[in-house]
């Protein structure tokens, strides 16, 4: 079931403007891929030429071998594409908006609330869609991209604008897709998302990509040291400044933070000193990734 994209030397212009320049990457079937970068990073450009809704100046994108022309019924049957709230049919409820979608797909009639329920949107379903918030909005779209259950599902920041528990519910029903063999890509510019939805990411920006790779590679890749705090500080300072390892050792309102290349020789020494009570271990994330390769400041 799941699809094999391939995109080669993908380039897009707009004017002077190069948005998307010579990008390549394969995503594999089945596979959850992110493209992960800031605003105007050009991962939306990339995103539509890939479901062939945009035009490419340069190179090319084959979906399951195919290019996505929007000329190919059979191919556009198992592209799922979640399109921008903007583009409801105007004054509809959400089941007549999903309905319309399920009929443009030749879909049974019953998949419309089975979509509104699997979105959390069952007791939204006779609310016209400019009265829903924006996150219902947002999740109407997927609920629209998914009511032909496709192979292959395209996401533009699909949890810009939810809340921390939309957002979440939101993680589990793609995570669920990508779980059954579907291939997912999305679009993000939340590190945390990319971190914890996609088993390969590819960091954009100014339309290049500068990484890509699973996020622990990327993580790894960093060679970051490790925060280990303690949230009492019965353990001389300076006998951990001494430990083999250590980098540094903070101190901070009563707290210590040993910052060490080497944490598991600096874990046990403080296990056998029955001092591991209340400690937390901190690591490299992809956001610390992200602004290790751009080297500015990130523009979420
Ligand atoms: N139709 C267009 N005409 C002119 N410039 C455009 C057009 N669409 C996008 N751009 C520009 O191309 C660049 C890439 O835009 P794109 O929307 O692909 O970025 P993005 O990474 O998706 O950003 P965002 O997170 O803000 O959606 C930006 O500088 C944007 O202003």
């Amino acid at each position: 079931m799941g699809v094999g994209i391939s995109v080669d030397r993908l380039t897009m212009r707009y004017g002077d403007l190069v948005a998307v320049d010579e990008v390549t990457f394969d995503v594999r079937p089945g596979e959850f891929f992110g493209l992960l970068g800031p605003n105007g990073a050009g991962k939306t450009t990339t995103l539509e030429m890939i479901e062939g809704l945009r035009k490419p100046v340069g190179g090319s994108v084959t979906v399951d071998g195919t290019a996505p022309s929007g000329r190919d019924p059979a191919l556009l049957r198992r592209m799922g594409v979640q399109l921008q709230a903007s583009s409801f049919f105007e004054r509809l409820t959400a089941r007549e908006q999903l309905d319309t979608f399920r009929r443009l797909y030749g879909v049974d009639a019953e998949r419309v609330d089975a979509m509104l329920d699997h979105v959390g949107l069952a007791d939204k379903a006779d609310v016209r869609t400019e009265d829903l918030s924006g996150g219902q909005k947002q999740r109407l779209s997927i609920a629209c991209a998914l009511v032909h259950d496709p192979d292959v599902v395209f996401l533009d920041e699909p949890t810009a604008a939810l809340d921390p528990q939309a957002r979440r519910n939101l993680w589990d029903l793609l995570q669920g897709l990508n779980d059954s063999g579907r291939t997912v890509v999305l679009t993000t510019h939340y590190m945390d998302e990319a971190e914890e939805l996609c088993d390969r990411v590819a960091i954009i920006d100014h339309g290049r990509i500068l990484e890509l790779d699973t996020p622990a590679a990327l993580i790894r890749s960093l060679e970051a040291p490790v925060q280990i705090s303690l949230v009492h500080d019965s353990l001389p300072r300076e006998q951990l400044e001494s430990l083999p390892g250590v980098d540094h050792v903070g101190h901070d309102d009563g707290a210590l933070t040993i910052t060490t290349a080497e944490p598991a020789a600096v874990l046990t020494w403080l296990a056998e000193r029955d001092a591991l009570d209340g400690l937390s271990v901190k690591g490299a994330t992809l956001e610390d990734v992200f602004l290790d390769r751009t080297g500015r400041e990130y523009r979420a």
